[in-house]
């Protein structure tokens, strides 16, 4: 059949386009890294932030920025489609200290939230990424290279929010053909951005301590060994699983690690490059969550289906760590 050339570039244009995205919950810690990565990739205009929050004067200009908040299902569809949005990446949540002191929250933006979402996924045939977590595991878990599908009993409001995101993503998935994802991240570590409330906060705030006050009360017992992972490759992790063709994918969520440890092994590792440095330990109520966590993922699924793969070890990450804060 002919088509006139305007036709035809009209028609490659409209199958090659890059896809538009919505990232929720996009001024906590990982939303602004995704957002600038996923705009160097797919173009600053198709990348929408949002967040119920003001954002500052450098994120208003970096891109397209607009108030959404997800329990509020009009409001995420006027901009599902005002903006023609292909994808939704929703990191809209409380985490898992702060969901203990604000169940009824924490119940309402983690499940009727991410319902909001993943129903805007289905009547709009959106591809939709919510993560997950090692929240999601319990004290009944295996804690030592814990795999994908496992005991899951986890103990937290954080966490049942969490194991149900993942089991209804994985049934629109089946029933309704939704093209969910979802990573169950470990600890995040990061430079730039804080984090918003979680057990495994510690590991960011040590850093800040040990340069400035070259000491940190620790709220975990010096041995509480848990997964834990630098932002850049969490970023660039998620950027790469989100484009992984569907036929790769033998599953719809994925362990993902990088390293694990305690509180005296991070300790010492700052202590070799601040000599000074010195940790005490206070544990409070986050013990008790970390407790019930893993302590290492086996996450062979992740990086044989996508390419998965960490560029930070520990090292490398404490390393990148004090250079970035010791410029601030
Ligand atoms: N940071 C980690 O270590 C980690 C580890 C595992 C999983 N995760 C998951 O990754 C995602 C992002 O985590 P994060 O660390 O960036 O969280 P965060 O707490 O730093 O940010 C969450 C964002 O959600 C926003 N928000 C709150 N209520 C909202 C609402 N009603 N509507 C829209 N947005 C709302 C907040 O303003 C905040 O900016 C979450 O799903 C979290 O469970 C994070
Ligand atoms: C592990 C993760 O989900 C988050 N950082 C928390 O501790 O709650």
């Amino acid at each position: 059949m002919f088509f006139p050339a305007s036709i035809r570039s009209f028609a490659t244009v409209a199958t090659t386009r890059n896809p538009r995205i919505l990232v929720t919950g996009s001024l906590g810690q990982l939303g602004t890294g995704l957002v600038s990565l996923l705009r160097n990739k797919y173009g600053a205009q198709n990348v929408i932030a949002s967040d119920v929050r003001k954002p500052s004067t450098d994120i208003k200009k970096a891109g397209p920025y607009v108030f959404a908040d997800v329990l509020n299902f009009q409001q995420l569809e006027t901009i599902v489609v005002d903006q023609e949005i292909d994808w939704i990446i929703n990191l809209s949540a409380l985490l898992s200290a702060v969901g203990e002191q604000h169940m009824e929250r924490a119940l309402a933006i983690n499940m009727s939230g991410f319902a909001n979402t993943l129903e805007l996924a289905k009547k709009h045939n959106l591809r939709i990424m919510c993560p997950s977590t090692i929240g999601a595991f319990g004290p009944t878990t295996p804690r030592e290279m814990t795999p994908d599908l496992t005991t899951m009993r986890p103990t937290t409001i954080y966490g049942i929010t969490k194991i149900h995101v993942e089991l209804m993503g994985e049934y629109y998935n089946k029933r309704f053909g939704v093209d969910f994802r979802c990573l169950r991240y470990p600890g995040i570590i990061s430079a730039d951005t804080e984090p918003g409330g979680g057990t495994t906060d510690y590991a960011v705030q040590i850093f800040h301590s040990a340069l400035k006050e070259k000491k940190y009360n620790c709220y975990l017992g010096p041995e509480t060994t848990l997964p834990m992972m630098y932002l850049p490759d969490c970023l660039e992790g998620t950027v790469s699983f989100l484009s992984a063709p569907t036929e790769s994918l033998t599953q719809r969520t994925y362990n993902v690690a990088a390293f694990s440890f305690s509180p005296q092994e991070i300790a010492a590792k700052i202590k070799e490059r601040i000599p000074e440095f010195e940790i005490t330990y206070a544990p409070d109520s986050r013990q008790k969550i970390a407790d019930s966590w893993p302590k290492s993922l086996d996450d062979k699924m992740a990086r044989k289906d996508w390419g998965w793969t960490n560029k930070y070890d520990l090292d490398g990450m404490v390393d990148d760590m004090l250079t970035k804060l010791n410029k601030e």
